[in-house]
């Protein structure tokens, strides 16, 4: 272009158009300018609209687990697996959990009692991968647990009565749980996270971890989850009959449906779940909350642990310290509370106070009662020591139970809340002793029977002496704490 043109084209560029005066090549950059910032305009409307289809995709709009899930879910029976093929059996479910130390193996063999067993793989192995991703750390993760299903917000929404406060069965700590029904009729309890807690998520995490890989009877089944924008929701199997709580503390009338066989099952059955927990998994699960509330009864009065949410995941022959002492007042272990000294052995003695709540029908802590009575543990203690063992009963129990069953109970509780943890009994003994009937109190037969003529600590004393470790011609094998580890506590009678 010679230097003419380019002159000409200045000369046309910088002549005045009709448009408000302006010079041509004002108003071509202008139309330059708006040309750019439509197609900027178009090109972001295409990338939201993308990345909106793929997250909504078709598992939201069917309903569908997401194809991702289906490879990485590994089969549990259930009804809420229809879309993923059922291996009759899975040899080994490999699950990355909790620290990254940790590296749990859950196998599919059933063990006598009815539940799945977990075992580590070769000690406390590294590997992990939970909660290092999206939303929160509960994103596609989760699918990797190999349990449960994803649902949709949709689907529980339309199972709960859109979260319809007349389906509130009640509220807790970290959130409100519904009763809902899921399309195929399955019952479900559903528990909506409050998410403006900075706990939830956090519990959500445990809980999903803890629960996720655990089967047995005395435990309430996690059947999945869900997490859409802000909701953090836990589906449970419904458990039909209420929790303890409510059956001892509640308006039952003055006789209580509870008999004592009822009280001793649940006190077995609660005392299994524990079990489990302790000695049946790796890394072993501490409960951190067991209490009346947190115990659900169905109709047939079996009882099943539920609220994991606090559970700490503990690497085996480990102690765990935390910064935060969690749990429920009356409940907590001494030693935990003051160091936050994290052992199964805090549960045992929750479990102890469960059992002393259970046989008297009063709270762990009650400020109605008289000065001396507000806390349940010395009150029993008292009781006990003053030979009046047989009047800390609940006055509502339909009938009185033995001598030796009371005494028995209240024998297995005491050891539970020993102030010393360590020799406070495992719960796999503590099931022993339950089941032992006749076996703890031998030295009651020789003695005459004269238990009230004697002290706290002659009635500890008498019983400790009794022959808890031997074989007896019963058949039953009773050993004891330090005995040979994990599921010891199963004993040789037939079940
Ligand atoms: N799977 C379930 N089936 C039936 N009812 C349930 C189920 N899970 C919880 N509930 C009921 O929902 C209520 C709230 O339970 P949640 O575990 O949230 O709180 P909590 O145990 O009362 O208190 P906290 O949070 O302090 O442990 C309780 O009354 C409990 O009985």
């Amino acid at each position: 272009m010679s230097i003419f043109d380019g002159a000409f084209i200045n000369t046309q560029l910088s002549k005045h158009t009709s448009i408000f005066g302006l010079r041509l090549w004002v108003v071509i950059g202008i139309l330059i300018g708006v040309l750019i910032v439509f197609i900027l305009f178009l090109i972001s409307l295409c990338v939201v609209s993308r990345r909106r289809h793929r997250r909504t995709g078709d598992y939201k709009t069917t309903g569908a687990t997401p194809a991702k899930e289906i490879q990485n879910i590994v089969h549990i029976p259930g009804p809420h697996m229809l879309r993923r093929p059922a291996p009759a059996k899975v040899p080994e479910i490999h699950v990355d959990i909790g620290r990254p130390e940790h590296r749990v193996v859950v196998k599919s063999d059933r063990v006598s009692s009815g539940e799945s067993k977990g075992t580590v793989g070769s000690g406390c192995e590294t590997t992990s991968s939970f909660g290092s991703g999206s939303v929160g750390g509960i994103g596609p993760e989760v699918s990797h647990l190999g349990w449960g299903r994803w649902y949709t917000l949709r689907e529980l929404e339309d199972a709960t009565g859109g979260l319809c406060p007349e389906n509130i069965l009640g509220e807790g700590g970290y959130g409100i749980v519904y009763h809902g029904v899921l399309t195929d009729g399955t019952k479900v309890a559903v528990k909506n996270l409050l998410n403006n807690k900075g706990q939830a998520e956090k519990e959500f995490k445990v809980e999903v971890e803890a629960i996720g890989r655990v089967r047995h009877k005395n435990l309430v089944r996690l059947l999945g989850y869900c997490v859409e924008g802000a909701y953090r929701m836990l589906v449970y199997e419904y458990v039909n009959n209420g929790n303890l709580e409510q059956w001892l503390h509640g308006d039952v009338g003055p006789v209580s449906p509870l008999t004592w066989e009822i009280r001793m099952n649940v006190i077995l059955g609660t005392a299994r779940g524990l079990a489990y927990l302790h000695e049946g998994l790796e890394p072993k699960v501490v409960h951190r909350d067991v209490k009346s509330s947190n115990i659900l009864l169905d109709r047939q009065w079996n009882s099943k642990v539920s609220d994991f949410g606090l559970a700490k995941l503990l690497c085996s022959e480990n102690s765990y310290v935390t910064t935060r002492v969690m749990g429920t007042f009356g409940y907590v272990a001494p030693e935990y509370a003051c160091t936050g000294m994290l052992t199964e052995k805090s549960d045992v003695y929750s479990f102890g106070i469960l059992i002393m709540e259970i046989i008297t029908g009063r709270s762990p802590v009650d400020y109605g009662r008289p000065q001396g009575e507000v806390n349940l543990i010395e009150w029993l203690k008292t009781m006990v020591g003053n030979r009046k063992a047989e009047e800390v009963v609940d006055p509502k129990l339909p009938e009185i139970p033995s001598s030796k069953a009371l005494k028995r109970a209240l024998l297995i509780a005491l050891r539970c809340v020993d102030p010393d943890a360590t020799k406070r009994p495992k719960m796999g003994h503590v099931i022993h002793m339950l089941e032992a009937d006749d076996l703890l109190f031998h030295n009651e037969r020789k003695s005459g029977g004269g238990e009230s003529s004697r002290s706290l600590n002659d009635f500890q004393q008498e019983h400790e002496d009794s022959n808890l470790d031997k074989r007896t011609d019963e058949g039953i094998s009773v050993q004891s704490e330090h005995g040979s580890g994990r599921n010891n506590y199963q004993s040789t009678r037939g079940r």
